[in-house]
């Protein structure tokens, strides 16, 4: 163990004021802190102090950036026990202005930087990497960062915003979390003219080159990490897609924009469909937006409706999506991208329904989901007809609306308008944070229908079950247990998901659900003996497992109660 100085300089290390009389001697820390001792809690009482300080979003982002670099111990427990307060700022929406300025903020390094120029030595760039054996990594090409478009290796912001909330929602150790972006050169002109953008400088490679690098790449994890999960974040539609496919079945992996959005999805409609007072099978379900999240959740969510009993047909027919060219429809005369087809309408009769007015009116339809990337495309005219069209099936209904895209600059509506144009009565998700909202002296509090709720629980279960595939069943059995995890004044509060307090709570109910889902798949590496033993004694037991493997920072002088 290093000594003085260095022990104060290494984050992980670094205990801050926390350090005992003992370690103060024995590490030679003694006259190189202030002489008090502190516990964790009033070191994060004096950072939460300086974050209200600061005057913008991005500045209380550097702060805790900072903090972090500093004493990871402090920053976890301050999220932790902050997360309403902070999670927007290490997450959506202030990720996003993080990604669009990190070459101009970027201070120190923080992930992994892979050019396709050094295509020749990933393996080695892997092993540079300082800890040993990361258990997760979140990957990204930068391609399509939350709503924002391409922003190449200024991407890398999302790799370590969603690794932040593996730690605190899930408790994965910050030293086993590796955030990777893959430079593949960007199609966004800002970033290319800009003379500190630190990047590749060119246009994104041929997608047969990517394809090669991405190969290149998984090899080099099977090779270097093979036990490591890999988590594939915000890669252009087709991408995600193609990349899934191809590694899904070799590799420890899984698409956080497809998959995970589908089960957290999936756990919030569970939810809204009791309260809507429309039954499961009379749900019709419009998305606005087809792409690689749009057509991930409709699947999880037909996933569904075939668990309870519909042929394929029947839950195929529950779905109309809309694109930027209208309703998705077979003949609708356009060359329809592969992913789309699956969803296609064939029973439109030759018409098409170019605007989402059109497609509501002969749809009827009780919920409305957004995945477009696009600011206010739920507007006025389009929330009023789908409130109008659940009312029409009798009184005391209630319309679902799912504004989901990230960060709050593309919600297709806000929380404001949603019950405003609904005279309160939509039961309502977005992907980023809104507050709650008063109206004539009532106060309604909207839900954040976000990934957050699903990928620490789904990529923990997945470690430590040692599975050695991301199963549809893993995936499925994180949105059935993420649903089946509110409590009862969740529910008689009308929310469709847990308090965001609660996330690392449901994060290892997920954990827990995804493991045995790991197992009745035949997927789980762990001995025989340890899954008998679990069988034997039922969740209790595995729970205590989980438990005593997730990192929870305390410190000399706490005297609380812990997860
Ligand atoms: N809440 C959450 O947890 C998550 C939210 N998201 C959010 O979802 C959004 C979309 O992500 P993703 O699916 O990966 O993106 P894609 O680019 O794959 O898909 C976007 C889709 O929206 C369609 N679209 C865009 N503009 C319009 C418009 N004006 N009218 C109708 N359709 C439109 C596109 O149509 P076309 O195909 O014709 O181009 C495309 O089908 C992002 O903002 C992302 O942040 C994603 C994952 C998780
Ligand atoms: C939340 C997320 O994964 C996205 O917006 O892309
Ligand atoms: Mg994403």
């Amino acid at each position: 163990m290093a000594a003085g100085y260095q022990v104060l300089r290494e984050p992980l290390w670094n205990k801050g004021l926390s350090f005992t009389p003992e370690e103060r001697k024995s590490k030679n820390l003694t006259g190189l802190i202030p002489h008090t001792i502190e516990s964790l809690q009033t070191q994060c009482a004096r950072a939460m102090k300086m974050i209200q300080t600061r005057q913008t979003p991005i500045d209380k982002y550097l702060y805790l950036s900072s903090l972090k670099d500093q004493n990871v111990d402090l920053f976890y427990r301050l999220v932790m026990d902050n997360i309403r307060e902070l999670m927007p700022l290490v997450y959506t929406p202030t990720i996003g202005d993080v990604c669009l300025q990190y070459s101009s903020i970027y201070t120190r390094p923080e992930a992994l930087y892979i050019s396709i120029k050094q295509r020749k030595s990933i393996a080695t760039m892997l092993r540079n990497w300082p800890f040993p054996n990361p258990e997760i990594c979140v990957v990204t090409d930068g391609s399509r960062i939350l709503g924002l478009g391409d922003l190449g290796l200024n991407g890398v912001g999302i790799s370590v915003g969603k690794l932040a909330l593996y730690t605190a929602a899930a408790g994965i150790h910050p030293e086993k979390t590796l955030p990777i972006v893959l430079d593949c050169g960007t199609n966004n002109e800002t970033n290319l003219k800009d003379p500190l953008y630190l990047g590749l400088r060119q246009k994104r490679v041929s997608t047969t080159m990517q394809q090669e690098f991405m190969d290149e790449f998984m090899a080099a994890v099977k090779e270097v990490y093979p036990e490591m999960v890999v988590q594939f974040e915000d890669f252009e539609t087709e991408k995600a897609f193609k990349y899934l496919d191809r590694y899904r079945n070799t590799q420890k992996c899984f698409n956080d924009d497809v998959q995970g959005t589908g089960a957290v999805v999936l756990a919030g409609y569970i939810g809204a469909v009791d309260l809507s007072g429309v039954p499961l099978e009379e749900q019709r379900l419009v998305f606005m937006g087809a792409g690689s999240a749009g057509v991930g959740v409709a699947k999880q969510l037909m996933e569904y409706y075939t668990r309870r009993g519909l042929s394929e047909q029947e839950a195929r027919s529950k779905f109309w999506l809309v694109d930027t060219k209208g309703l998705v429809t077979r003949d609708r005369g356009d060359n329809l991208a592969e992913h789309k087809k699956y969803f296609a309408r064939t029973d439109n009769n030759g018409l098409q329904f170019r605007t989402l007015e059109e497609v509501i009116a002969y749809v009827k339809p009780s919920a409305l989901v957004g995945l477009t990337a696009t600011f206010g495309v739920f507007t006025e005219s389009v929330v009023r007809a789908l409130k109008a069209s659940v009312d029409g099936g009798g009184l005391g209904r209630r319309p679902i609306l799912f504004p989901l895209s990230n960060p709050l600059t593309k919600a297709e509506c806000t929380f404001e308008q949603a019950i405003q144009w609904t005279e309160g009565t939509a039961i309502f998700a977005s992907g980023s944070p809104f507050s709650s909202v008063t109206v004539d002296g009532i106060t309604y509090h909207p839900n954040q229908g976000n990934n957050v709720y699903v990928f620490p629980g789904l990529g923990l279960g997945a470690i430590l079950a040692k599975a050695s595939r991301v199963t549809d069943e893993m995936v499925y059995n994180s949105a059935d247990a993420l649903a089946k995890s509110l409590t009862a004044d969740e529910i008689h509060k009308g929310l469709i998901y847990p308090r965001i307090e609660r996330v690392r709570e449901a994060s290892l109910v997920v954990a827990r659900e995804v493991m045995k889902a790991a197992r009745r798949d035949g997927v789980s590496e762990l001995p025989e003996e340890q899954w008998v033993e679990w069988e034997e004694w039922g969740d209790v037991a595995l729970m205590s497992y989980i438990r005593q493997r997730v990192y929870d920072p305390v410190s000399f002088g706490d005297a609380r109660v812990r997860l």
